[in-house]
């Protein structure tokens, strides 16, 4: 499981262990493993060109101790100093003692960044490696104009750019991005992931992430504010039959789905259904007979969702144009429901609200912000937030789709993320084929939370290997799901 925790929890945990161990032997421990990664991405370091961009606050210290460590190894290391008067004095020392100098002065010593604005962007334009220490966990609000104009400057280079504990200019607890931030290939982070850093649009900017330990994690509280699973994660949450297993101990999941209009969606939907780990996938709607042509194992019902037989967990929405009479007769039952596509148009919120057995929304940023009622874009730059609100707003487990997927429970706690994806997925269909995998988990006896993170987990994974670097359409990334399940489990 990969965790990250918020900047509080963060500060928190860093002032118990800092009054365990002696001055600045954090910062000396990040200094370290940011230089070893800096090294380590450049190659070369004897005569290498590298820039500092230095804030105020420790992020600032953190780059100028590392900064020393490269300059005593051969590297010509030059600080652009963003305040000189607040300048982390011990980190410039460090520097100025190995043979670092200051950029825009010639001397080394007591010069601005403001002394030489045209010397400062040369140098970056210039450099084989920035080191972006302008602001870290600290940071508030967008960056402010002159270091938002370094990291324009940066944008332009060619350098290697190595972010030091966050690209500045993303939150680190939401992973927004309000104005310029810096794009780094990398950043190395210290004793713990921040959710900025998992979570787009902010973890585009961060490049690969390396974390480095600083020991924080015997002090970190048990619980995460957000968790990635990882492989062995979802190999234990994947329901396995036994020897006593039959059809329907595994579990039956309903599909109530597809319209005369969109009979694709129902045939996808059962598509992602049948390799979700239930026992048998029972259809009703009015695709029946496109459902059966493809799926012959498929049940087929022409009674509506309450005389279908039992179920264990239902998916009702997709392609389901202006059936709203179904879906609330989904909505009444006393089992797992899923809700997607036009369910979420369709579902009145207080009947959501109302029910007992868990519900699983999953809306793509377009869906969330029609029942927010916000517009798109604000969804995709504040996405956390927004699958938070919409989750306390239904009462309801609510998974947003798209290139970081997000699962928020009603009740508050871990949120689980997903990077498993491929922006191939983005084909039309996918997300049937995703809402019929993850109701089939339903119905097997996970909770929302899980099932949720599991199938986008292994849909993500399936889009890979079904895309591999070419466009494939929604029915391929279902007939992965096997090859992805396999490989989780191995
Ligand atoms: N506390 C610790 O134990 C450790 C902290 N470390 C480093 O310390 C960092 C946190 O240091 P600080 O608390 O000093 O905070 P930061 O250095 O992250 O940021 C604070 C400084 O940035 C300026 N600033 C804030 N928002 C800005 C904006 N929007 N635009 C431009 N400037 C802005 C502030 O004026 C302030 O001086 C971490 O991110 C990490 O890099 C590491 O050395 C590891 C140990
Ligand atoms: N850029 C992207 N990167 C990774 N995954 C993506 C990206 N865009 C979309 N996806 C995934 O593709 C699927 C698309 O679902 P959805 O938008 O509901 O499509 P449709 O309505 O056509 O079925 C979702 O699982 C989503 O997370
Ligand atoms: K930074």
């Amino acid at each position: 499981m990969r965790t990250a925790y918020s900047v509080e929890t963060v500060r928190a945990a860093e002032r118990e262990l800092m009054a365990r161990l002696p001055e600045g032997a954090l910062m000396q421990r990040a200094a370290a493993g940011l230089a070893a990664a800096c090294a380590d991405l450049i190659g070369r370091v004897y005569g290498s060109r590298v820039v500092l961009l230095v804030g105020s606050g420790d992020n600032g210290g953190d780059a100028l101790y590392a900064g020393a460590r490269l300059a005593r190894r051969g590297a010509a290391v030059a600080a652009v100093l963003l305040a000189p008067e607040r300048v982390h004095p011990g980190g410039l020392a460090a520097l100025l003692r190995a043979g670092g100098r200051i950029a825009g002065s010639g001397t080394g010593a007591g010069a601005a960044a403001s002394a030489g604005v045209g010397a400062v962007e040369e140098a970056i334009l210039r450099a084989d490696l920035v080191v972006d220490g302008i602001v870290g966990i600290g940071g508030t609000g967008g960056l402010r104009p002159d270091a938002a104009r370094l990291a324009a400057c940066v944008g332009e280079s060619g350098a290697a750019v190595v972010a030091v504990d966050l690209p500045s200019g993303v939150d680190a607890d939401t992973g927004e991005v309000r104005g310029a931030a810096v794009r780094a290939d990398l950043t190395v982070t210290f004793g713990t992931h921040k959710p900025g850093l998992l979570i787009d649009p902010a973890r585009e900017y961060a490049g690969s992430v390396r974390l480095v330990d600083i020991g924080l994690g015997d002090v970190l509280p048990a619980e995460a504010e957000l968790e990635a699973l990882q492989h062995v994660d979802v190999a234990r949450l994947l329901p396995v039959p036994g020897a006593e297993s039959d059809k329907y101990r595994r579990g039956v999941v309903g599909i109530a789905a597809g319209s005369a209009r969109y009979p694709g969606a129902a045939v996808l939907a059962v598509s992602g259904a049948l390799r979700g780990g239930a026992g048998a996938v029972r259809y009703v709607g009015p695709a029946g007979d496109a459902v059966v042509s493809r799926f012959p194992e498929t049940l087929v019902s022409d009674q509506g969702p309450a005389k279908a037989g039992r179920v264990q967990a239902w998916v009702v929405g997709p392609g389901a144009g202006d059936d709203a009479s179904t879906v609330a007769e989904v909505l009444e039952a006393d089992v797992p429901v899923l809700v997607d596509a036009d369910g979420l148009r369709l579902a009145d919120r207080d009947a959501v609200r109302a029910r007992t057995a868990p519900t699983l929304m999953t809306p793509h940023a377009g869906e969330a912000a029609a029942l927010l009622g916000v517009a798109r874009e604000e969804v995709e730059g504040a996405r956390l937030a927004s699958a938070r609100e919409l989750a306390s707003r239904y009462g309801a487990t609510v998974l947003l789709k798209g290139s970081t997927t997000l699962v928020a429970d009603a009740a508050g706690g871990v949120v689980r993320v997903n990077a498993t994806g491929t922006p191939w997925l983005a084909t039309a269909g996918s997300g049937d084929v995703l809402s019929g995998l993850a109701g089939s988990l339903l119905a097997s006896g996970l909770s929302a939370l899980d099932a949720g993170s599991a199938a986008a987990y292994l849909h993500g994974l399936a889009g890979r290997f079904a895309a591999d670097g070419a466009p494939a359409g929604a029915h391929d990334v279902a007939e992965a799901i096997p090859g992805a399940w396999r490989d989780v489990r191995d």
